[in-house]
């Protein structure tokens, strides 16, 4: 059995959506908190499938688990550290800070390769290679298990090819308690790495440079527990504003940090949407009438997120002209192109680009969600297309959006989820 939703379009949207905790912070903190010897509390987190995940991989490592609706507490203190290599590792990309977290703090571990979207080819060289500088060695087994392990970890300088977010995280995550001074140069500079290293420093570690592209980690020998706040989620955040833009009269997207939210809302002002920022909400007055065609280009943070692209995607085939994107980070993240194509969208794709041909009416049909963020392309277009749409594979949005039907329904969505056969 599978869940698809079904979304009838045409209904405007009206009123406030509240931003739930972000779910690539989410999803480095909780690994983070093996490293601490005490409970540690986490306010704020999102009811999306990575978490339970995540749940999973703790309770395997005898951590004790508890969530109360946004509020998670691990107590890590009888953590037993053994293989990972069972089915929810496949789940989420990001059980590989387990990698980093259990190699910090028990200087060995085993695991399997890990999951999340298909994006084309995702390696993890870059952590490898990082671990390895920290003194450990890696054995990669034919059956596709790493075994990461060293007598002693010891601080080193590291520096990184590409600006990678999970092995940025995964390396301060193997050195907080490493000997000595780590140093990671090309940095990733991405708001979720802020709120690990805001984490980490208050269960006692010691790091400088977070946010910049040199990150200092002096190694500490002991991490005890804290209470911590996750940030707004600013890729959630962004998919709102892009279906407020679409579908909306006049919605407000509320609990956003702005600054984080800089590379998707001038874009969206260069496509002709109306907002206003007032505090930590962003009001926007929607209608896809004499939108501006634009040119995207995904980039490290500060540029524009890679993970906005598909969404945003969407919204290109209602201006008035060509629109065109490349893909810098993830050349093969395309997957949502065939899928609008066949709600009426006019997208052709060559390597890493895309060129949309606008405006063109979108109708209902029916469609798969490739991977999360295709997921969300086709939630934008499915309320803006003439009829129901119905969106397969929707176990991929549910890993990364909490809540996404109740949240569009209180807005004035026609939506329904259910069960069909495989
Ligand atoms: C759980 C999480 O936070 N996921 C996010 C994280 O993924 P993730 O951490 O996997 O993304 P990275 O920043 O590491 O990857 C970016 C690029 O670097 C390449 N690369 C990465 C590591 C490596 O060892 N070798 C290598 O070649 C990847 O294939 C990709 O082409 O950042 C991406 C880029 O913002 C986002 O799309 C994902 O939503
Ligand atoms: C690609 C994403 O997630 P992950 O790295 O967890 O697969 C995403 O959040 O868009």
């Amino acid at each position: 059995m599978s869940e698809v939703i079904a979304i009838e379009g045409g209904h405007k949207l009206n009123g406030t959506v509240v931003v739930s905790g972000a779910k690539n912070a989410t999803v480095a903190l909780i690994p983070a908190i093996v490293l601490a010897d005490s409970p540690v509390t986490v306010y704020g987190v999102p009811n999306i499938s990575d978490v339970d995940a995540l749940g999973v991989l703790l309770r395997e490592l005898n951590c004790n688990v508890e969530k109360n609706e946004d509020v998670l507490v691990v107590d890590p203190t009888n953590l037993k550290n053994k293989p990972l290599i069972g089915e929810a590792v496949d789940k989420l990309r990001a059980s590989y800070y387990l990698m980093g977290a259990l190699l910090g703090k028990c200087k060995k571990v085993t695991m399997k390769m890990p999951g999340g979207c298909f994006l084309g080819p995702r390696p993890i060289d870059l952590h490898i290679k990082g671990f390895e500088a920290l003194g450990a060695t890696v054995d990669y087994s034919s059956d596709g298990t790493y075994t990461i392990q060293a007598e002693r970890l010891i601080g080193n300088k590291i520096y990184m090819d590409f600006a990678s977010v999970g092995a940025t995280i995964n390396i301060l995550l193997a050195a907080v308690k490493a000997e000595g001074k780590t140093t990671i140069e090309n940095a990733a500079k991405e708001p979720e790495i802020i709120d690990v290293v805001n984490l980490l420093t208050k269960m006692g570690a010691k790091i400088r440079g977070a946010g910049t592209d040199t990150i200092t980690i002096e190694g500490v020998e002991t991490l005890h527990g804290c209470n911590h706040e996750i940030i707004p989620d600013r890729i959630e955040a962004g998919t709102f504003l892009v279906i407020a833009a679409a579908a909306g009269e006049k919605v407000i997207v509320q609990n956003v940090i702005p600054q984080h939210l800089e590379a998707v809302t001038s874009k969206l002002k260069e496509i002709g949407v109306k907002m206003d920022i007032v505090g930590d909400s962003i009001i926007v007055h929607g209608g896809i009438e004499n939108l501006k065609p634009v040119d995207i280009r995904t980039q490290v943070y500060p540029g524009f997120a890679t993970d906005l692209q598909q969404p945003l995607t969407a919204l290109l085939t209602q201006c008035q002209g060509s629109s065109q994107v490349v893909e810098t980070i993830y050349p093969e993240r395309f997957g949502h192109c065939y899928q609008l194509n066949s709600m009426g969208a006019k997208i052709a794709q060559e390597e890493a680009m895309c060129y949309i041909d606008g405006p063109t009416p979108l109708h209902g049909a029916r469609v798969y969600a490739t991977d999360l963020r295709c997921g969300a392309a086709l939630i934008v277009a499915a309320l803006i297309a003439d009829g129901v749409t119905e969106i397969g594979n929707v176990y991929h949005i549910d890993r990364g959006y909490e809540n996404i039907d109740h949240k569009l329904i209180s807005l004035g969505a026609v939506i329904t989820r259910r069960e069909i056969e495989d």
